[in-house]
């Protein structure tokens, strides 16, 4: 039972063909579809395609004139088929009549199917004469030609072994006929397709009536499209003039009119070069029309492809952007996000198979619906000389944050600083923390800080006797949390660094500082750890530097920063810190609205059992209440309870409060903004928009995901990317990770993280995993068994994790396992050729003297140098011979022979030079 759905390079392999010739022949006969390799060809199109690509010039017999169209054989066949095509050739009696019929026989034949059958019969039996004699000798011009006629008649497998002993190369000689006395019904073909080609010849002769209906088109032009075609008419006229009824009908701004136009159009540009050859005088007349028809009949493979353009014409005239498309005048183009292919094909006429094909280059994998990013639009526009302006789409979230941003302030108070503590690893900033908690006035009051929310306040009583509050926002040191950390950055007043007394500036101090500079926050240093010994004037002096090499000028310098001598251990600073704390918030005058609906942003969102979706939060504007309708990112819903950093539940709450809150329906990413807004539907409207701009997202990256594309884009670039879906129990985790493993690649491997999501590997997780070869990374969250059977079956990696070093250290090795491995070679001896004996059967073998080290016939490879040129290298020695004995080694001063593997050009004077390679394992540091 044949295939029911072949892929082009089954059936390119079928044929002997390289695939993207079939892609490249389906392009230009309009096949919709066929993109690439791995695209389906049904049946019926199956059989068209054997029969373009059948070796019997099958082609070359459907219309005369048309032999220069589709493929040339020769080229495209693959060199490892040729002898199949060889066995068939030895039938030149069938090629012959296709190229000496093909040009009296259309004009004649052009009526019906029917007549076609004889004119074949008659044409076989003429043919040979002519043409077999020629092909032969293009295929073989040896002197065995003259024995090939009598081949065809006889199949060349009887000749039998004793022939292939005798006269072992004459088959190969044959090689140019093909099938086509094999199946003569091929002949047949050519009836239909002849009369096509004449179809031209009657119009060729010009009719001019009247000249052209002026600069603007026909009578009927007038309308913006029109005008287009009113420009496409004036060049038809310059040819043809109106006879044709470009002039009027092209003009028409009506659909069907605007269409035939574009059909038109299509045609105009020959046409265009026929006129010239038309106005330089009436004895031309007709080499342009034989010029116009020669262009016509390159350009078109039969009346089916002639046709199946027009309708794609007609297509895109009906969509009115083939009229006066910006690829074609270049210029500006305007386009609203988000964009698709589809809608950029739209606004500049560029063809989505380019659009498709330019991304696909870039690596991205898209189709006609993607959306893809304002940058790649503006890429693909660029690559046309189109300049692209791209209208920002106002998102709901951007309408509802402008509608915050301008609302009346009802109650405007100063409010507390949100701090945030960065450091280098272990430079003491949780012990930091923990002290500057102990020194929280409120908690012996009203129960003790908890971290849980990501954020806490701390009540400090100042010098003069007052309480000051200070927000602490928690975020992690280690470099791999630096997305977090500037989230963190961009929520807060002001920033302490922590440098350790006993440690200075390290590099994630230096990274801390940049992002803190990005965000525009003031710096205040915790030195720490100024209890330790290491913690001398000398050793403080040497940070002072540091810190002002980085733009931290200490005050006792003469700076702006100021600079805390401080000890977690020991308590030491800390009141003085919160202190400075609360005077340079004093200097930043920051204020809140504590009336009207809340605002903020999340600091942390998941998954909790019973509790739904919770989002930790810190409000920054406004009142929140219980019961209050909210949106942030994609989740929305209704507050259904709220806990504080205290783990209190409260009722509402208002600026500079963390809290923690439930009652949406999905988990938001940390570093969402929140609102509250005036109803549910509102709320509704605005994480509907975000899910789907979300889904477009996705969607152009999913495309990525299928095996099939993931064979093309392997075998587009030379990336090679270690795929990963990433499942974690919470959503920083996830950002953190994300982040990282992005990082970790270099020009020649990188991860994909082709999905992740907060919450246990799921079957989904697995399919999508086993879809796109990826392999799934679990940061604190597991598989089920049943899904771990699924992996199991699927063969799909699932790895899980509660270190996220042990994680990123895991895919770091894998992505060094993908590294080419760094060679390096050892030479291990030299030989000069004195003589190269040529023996039959044999080849090349040199007769050396082993000038330097050792020759070894295993484990090595050798090079040849020619006057200190490499001739070649990276062979292998296939014999080593010692007088006549096969040896392992010989050492220098020694005489041997030397057989360089399939390599037959050696001369004497060449220098052999035997090295050992060796590969090591390349890491990503
Ligand atoms: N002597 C001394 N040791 C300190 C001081 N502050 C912290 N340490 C110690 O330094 C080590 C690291 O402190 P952490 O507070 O965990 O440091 P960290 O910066 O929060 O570390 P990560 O959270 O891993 O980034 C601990 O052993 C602390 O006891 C200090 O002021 N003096």
């Amino acid at each position: 039972m044949p295939p029911k759905n072949l892929r082009v390079h089954q059936l390119a392999k079928e044929l002997g063909v390289n695939s993207k010739v079939i892609v490249a022949k389906c392009e230009a006969e309009g096949v919709p579809g066929i993109t690439n390799h791995m695209s389906v060809v049904k049946l019926g199109l199956a059989a068209t395609v054997r029969e373009w690509f059948s070796g019997d010039g099958a082609d070359a017999e459907h219309n005369a004139v048309e032999t220069a169209a589709p493929v040339d054989l020769e080229k495209v066949r693959k060199p490892a088929k040729r002898k199949a095509a060889k066995k068939k050739t030895e039938e030149p009696v069938e090629e012959a009549p296709v190229a000496v019929e093909e040009k009296p026989v259309p004009k004649k034949k052009r009526p019906t199917r029917k007549p076609v059958e004889p004119i074949v019969e008659l044409e076989a039996p003429e043919a040979p004469a002519e043409e077999a004699p020629a092909e032969v000798e293009a295929a073989a011009p040896a002197p065995e030609a003259p024995a090939e006629p009598e081949a065809p008649v006889e199949p060349p497998k009887p000749a039998g072994p004793a022939g292939v002993q005798n006269v072992p190369d004459r088959p190969d000689v044959v090689k140019p006929a093909g099938e086509q006395l094999e199946t003569p019904k091929k002949a047949k073909l050519s009836g239909p397709k002849v009369i096509r080609v004449e179809k031209p010849e009657p119009d060729a002769a010009p009719r001019p009536r009247r000249t052209g209906g002026g600069p603007g088109g026909g009578p009927r032009g007038g309308r913006d499209s029109g005008g287009g075609m009113g420009g496409q008419v004036e060049g038809i006229s310059r040819s043809r003039g109106p006879v044709r009824g470009g002039g009027v009908r092209g003009g028409g701004g009506g659909g069907g009119d605007e269409q035939r136009g574009n059909k038109r159009r299509g045609m105009n540009t020959r046409r265009g070069r026929s006129a010239d050859a038309l106005l330089t005088g009436p004895t031309q007349l007709s080499k342009a029309d034989a010029d116009e028809l020669d262009a016509r009949l390159k350009g078109s493979t039969g009346y089916m492809k002639q046709r199946r353009r027009d309708l794609r014409n007609k297509g895109t005239a009906a969509t009115g952007f083939q009229a006066q498309t910006a690829v074609q005048t270049g210029g500006k183009v305007e386009i609203e996000e988000p964009i698709t292919i589809k809608g950029l094909s739209s606004a500049t006429g560029i063809k989505t198979a380019q659009i498709i094909k330019f991304l696909f280059k870039q690596g991205v994998m898209a189709t006609v619906n993607s959306a893809i990013g304002t940058e790649a639009a503006m890429e693909v526009a660029m690559e046309y000389d189109i300049e692209l302006e791209v209208k920002e789409l106002e998102t709901a979230e951007e309408k509802v944050e402008k509608q915050f941003a301008e609302r009346e302030k009802v109650d405007e108070q100063p409010r507390p600083p949100v701090v945030t503590v960065l450091g280098h690893v272990d430079h003491g900033k949780t012990s930091l923390l923990d002290r500057i908690r102990q020194a929280d006035v409120a908690a012996h009051e009203d129960g003790g800080i908890t971290q849980h929310v990501g954020a806490y306040r701390v009540s400090v009583e100042g010098n003069d006797g007052a309480k000051k509050t200070v927000v602490f926002l928690d975020t992690p040191g280690h470099e791999a949390f630096s997305t977090m950390r500037a989230r963190g950055a961009r929520m807060t007043d002001l920033v302490v660094l922590v440098v350790a007394a006993d440690d200075g500036v390290m590099p994630t101090t230096i990274e801390a500082i940049a992002h803190a500079k990005a965000a525009e926050v003031p710096i205040i240093v915790a030195l720490n750890k100024i209890d330790t010994p290491q913690a001398t004037d000398e050793n403080i002096r040497k940070i002072y530097g540091q810190l002002a090499e980085h733009g931290l000028n200490p005050t006792d310098w003469g700076g702006e920063t100021e600079i805390i001598k401080t000890s977690a251990t020991e308590g030491t600073g800390i009141t003085e810190l919160l202190e400075i704390l609360d005077y340079q918030a004093e200097l930043l005058e920051l204020t809140a609205d504590y009336g009207g609906p809340a605002r903020g942003t999340v600091i942390e969102a998941e998954m909790q059992t019973g509790r739904g979706s919770v989002a930790r939060v810190l409000v920054q504007d406004g009142q929140v209440k219980v019961g209050d309708f909210i949106v942030s990112g994609r989740a929305f819903g209704r507050v259904r309870d709220m806990i504080n950093d205290r783990d209190q539940s409260v009722a509402d709450a208002g600026p500079a409060t963390p809290l923690e809150l439930s009652g949406i329906d999905l988990v938001p990413d940390a570093g969402d903004k929140f609102f509250v807004t005036d109803s549910l539907k509102r709320a509704e409207e605005v994480a509907l928009q975000y899910r789907e701009t979300e889904r477009q997202q996705t969607l152009a990256s999913k495309t990525k995901v299928t095996l099939d594309n993931f064979a093309d884009a392997v075998a587009a670039g030379n990336i090679k990317d270690l795929r990963v879906v990433i499942k974690a129990d919470v959503q920083g985790s996830i950002e953190t990770l994300t982040s990282s493993l992005e990082k970790m690649g270099n020009d020649e491997v990188t991860v994909k993280v082709l999905h992740s999501a907060v919450g246990g590997i799921t079957e989904g997780d697995v399919l999508l995993a086993d879809a796109s070869d990826a392999i799934i990374l679990g940061f604190h969250v597991t598989a089920t068994p049943a899904v771990r059977e699924i992996a199991d079956e699927r063969k799909v990696d699932i790895r899980t994790y509660r270190v996220i070093y042990d994680l990123t250290d895991d895919v770091k090795k894998g992505l060094e396992g993908m590294l080419t491995p760094d060679r390096s070679e050892e030479e291990v001896g030299q030989a000069e050729v004195k003589e190269v004996f040529r023996i039959g059967g044999v080849g090349a073998v040199a007769g050396c003297l082993i000038t330097e080290g050792t020759a070894l016939k295993d484990d090595v490879k050798v090079r040849v140098s020619r006057d200190g040129v490499v001739v070649t290298d990276d062979r292998d020695v296939e014999s080593l011979r010692r007088v006549k004995d096969e040896v392992k080694r010989v050492q220098a001063g020694t005489e041997c022979g030397v057989r360089v593997a399939n390599f037959d050009d050696l001369k004497s004077g060449d220098v052999l030079i035997f090295y050992k390679v060796i590969e090591v394992q390349r890491t990503l540091d």
